[in-house]
């Protein structure tokens, strides 16, 4: 059986998705995470013989990324990948949307009927997301549609057969739903045959690569370099219970909000910072030469006045050389001119004379932090 690889995708792998970037090709969704490598290389086995493939994994794993790239890589890639989500769609019509009606089939039906997703999947794929929610009455067709490889839509006499790859997902346990009767075990065991259990974000060792593919999504000819080195290991070190939903939205975030050329912590969404927040209070005080930004929420003092001291501290430290003390504080250069201006604090070079003339309101604001200390170092 030929199989596609990932220099070749084909034309539904490049569909483009709602935010307009493509889907990825099969090879392409890890940058060498072995639980991912070992996952890509039994799904192609798995698809190569038709087997129906159950994917399983938290929210914004990228559960439909493999299912769209299982399909784009089987041979079934010039058929139809056809998607639905269970948990979207009104109990009462899921019925009609996966198997179809005649014409006249009931009052308020259109006119011509309608092919059900089923019938349009024949010779393609099918994928049924978050099949943990189908109701029953319905697993129940679906379970003949599977074991019979016919489909008979509501008021029709004669049943149509099809042959459809199936692909379905979910985040929950499917297993504990058949225990308790909410899900057919019949059918459990029709689609559980080629298990995937994507990993969570915070267990794969690529997610440097990811984050990085995602920054150049965003900007272009970018690398990581634009990352501050806390923003950088803040992105690595959070937990991301929305997985990789979340970091793509965390990245598209930041680079809407970064001015200048860099990414700092402070160019974070608020909820990491939150999350960061409740971890630092649990832990003992100090703050590292990374984390110095983030001294605005230390629970420590009055949390200004230390990421000034801080900032004041590394300015006269370096002589006020910008690039130095951006260093020393783990951010980049627009990121310190920034905290510079939101703290009013002026540079030395514009204010000079006054300075040292006594026109000093912004030092007095920093009472114990040796600011004469800091201009002492730059004259
Ligand atoms: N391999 C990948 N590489 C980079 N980004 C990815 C990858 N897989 C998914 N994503 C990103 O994560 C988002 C969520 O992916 P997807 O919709 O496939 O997750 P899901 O597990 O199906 O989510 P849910 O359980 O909520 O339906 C995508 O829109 C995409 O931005």
């Amino acid at each position: 059986m030929t199989a596609q690889n990932a220099l070749n995708p084909d034309v539904s792998s490049r569909a483009p998705r709602s935010d307009g970037l493509p889907y990825l090709p099969l090879d392409a969704l890890t940058d060498g995470d072995p639980a991912m490598l070992a996952l890509i290389a039994r799904g192609k086995r798995f698809i190569d013989r038709g087997l129906p493939i159950l994917i399983l994994g938290e929210t914004g794993t990228g559960k439909e990324f493999l299912a769209r790239a299982l399909h784009a890589y089987s041979e079934r890639r010039r058929g139809a990948m056809v998607a639905l989500n269970c948990a979207s769609i009104p109990e009462n019509l899921i019925e009609s949307e996966l198997f179809g009606y005649c014409r006249g089939a009931f009052s308020g039906a259109l006119s011509q009927g309608m092919r059900g997703k089923v019938v349009q999947a024949d010779g393609g794929t099918l994928f049924l997301d978050e099949i943990g929610d189908m109701p029953f009455a319905q697993q129940t067709r679906l379970l003949r549609v599977l074991s019979e490889g016919e489909v008979l839509p509501l008021g029709a006499s004669r049943p149509t057969p099809v042959d459809v790859q199936l692909i379905c997902a979910t985040h929950q346990d499917l297993f504990t739903k058949v225990e308790d009767g909410s899900f057919r075990e019949d059918l459990y065991y029709r689609i559980a045959v080629g298990v995937l259990r994507l990993p969570s974000l915070r267990e794969r060792s690529d997610r440097g690569a990811l984050i990085a593919r995602m920054i150049d999504d965003e900007w272009p000819g970018a690398s990581l370099d634009v990352l501050t080195p806390a923003a950088h290991a803040e992105l690595l070190a959070h937990a991301w219970p929305g997985n990789l939903r979340q970091l793509r939205a965390a990245i598209r975030y930041a680079c809407a909000v970064a001015s200048e050329d860099c990414i700092g912590i402070e160019d974070l969404p608020v909820e990491l910072m939150r999350a960061r927040a409740v971890v630092r209070h649990s832990e003992p005080a100090a703050v590292s030469r990374s984390d110095s930004t983030f001294a605005m929420h230390s629970p420590a003092g009055s949390p200004r006045t230390d990421e000034r001291g801080q900032i004041l501290h590394a300015l006269a430290a370096s002589r006020w050389n910008i690039s130095a003390a951006a260093r020393t504080l783990g951010m980049c250069r627009a990121s310190l001119y920034r905290r510079l201006k939101t703290l009013a604090i002026p540079h030395v070079r514009d204010v000079g004379s006054e300075l040292l003339g006594g026109g000093e309101d912004w030092l007095a604001a920093t009472p114990a932090l040796g600011e004469r200390g800091a201009l002492a170092a730059v004259h």
